[in-house]
């Protein structure tokens, strides 16, 4: 959540988390998008979660879902798969939750928690096929990131590895993608694509001055927050596949 939230705050956007149901009529009709991970589900939080979804489909919101382990048991898997019904604008996971979810499975041996243990090209398919039965832009973050609305598919090839050894920065890649998507919500995919790539100039970037994980996380945010328009247009990687 600590983050989510500076990324989106460093970006320009104006992020507020809220976990209760009773508040969610007052709030949510007000947002630019809506921004929804299990990663920390609990029994209680799903209602909350569901009627947040509703509240935003109900007022042409975007919502944005981030399938966290979705792979890893049948409560988080049958949680997905219900928010999923629910109609998102885009989908962002890494490889092992966009196979699961596109394969309605969980507990297989291919499931490491809320890593990866997939390399995002072998989850293409499994997007694809996710994208074309949920209605949503699905993207799998990776050393490539795909994005995909079942029928184009784009690469993004930004970022540095270090990044997957600062937990929570697929989390904030797609608080990110909620704001892009805030921005224009009729063009989700491109949307997608431009906030995984500004995201990992902003990992490239901020390696330059890293010295591991635990500073790598705070130059990244200093990166994002000093991004300008012409850095961003020389250096993002996006191609059509
Ligand atoms: N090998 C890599 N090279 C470059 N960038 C990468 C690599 N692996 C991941 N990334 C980038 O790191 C960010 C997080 O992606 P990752 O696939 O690790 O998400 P995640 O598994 O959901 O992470 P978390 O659950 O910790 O939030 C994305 O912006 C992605 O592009
Ligand atoms: C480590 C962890 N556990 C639940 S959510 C989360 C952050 C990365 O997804
Ligand atoms: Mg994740």
């Amino acid at each position: 959540m600590d983050l989510a939230a500076n990324t989106l705050l460093s970006a320009g956007a104006s992020p507020a988390m809220l976990h209760s149901s009773i508040e969610s009529p007052d709030f949510t009709p007000h947002v630019h998008a809506l921004y929804i991970n299990v990663g920390t589900l609990s029994d209680n939080w799903l209602p909350a979660m569901k009627v947040a979804a509703e509240l935003a489909s109900r007022f042409n919101k975007p919502w944005i879902l981030d399938p966290v382990a979705a792979g890893a048991s049948g409560f988080r898997l049958k949680a997905c798969l219900e928010l999923i019904s629910l109609k998102p604008s885009v989908i962002r996971g890494n490889a092992s939750e966009i196979i699961a979810l596109a394969n309605a499975s969980f507990g297989s041996s291919s499931t490491k928690g809320v890593d990866s243990s997939h390399d995002s090209t072998d989850a293409v398919e499994a997007a694809k096929s996710l994208a074309n039965s949920s209605g949503a832009v699905v993207a799998v973050s990776g050393a490539v990131d795909f994005v995909t609305d079942g029928n184009r598919v784009v690469g993004v090839r930004n970022g540095v590895p270090m990044m997957q050894k600062i937990t929570a920065t697929g989390c904030a890649v797609t608080a990110l993608i909620a704001a892009f998507a805030a921005v224009d919500p009729s063009h989700a995919l491109e949307a997608t694509a431009s906030a995984l790539a500004v995201f990992g100039v902003a990992g490239e970037i901020g390696m330059e001055k890293a010295a591991g994980p635990a500073s790598l996380r705070m130059h990244l945010i200093d990166s994002l927050h000093g991004l300008d328009l012409t850095t961003v247009i020389s250096r993002v990687k996006i191609d059509t596949l």
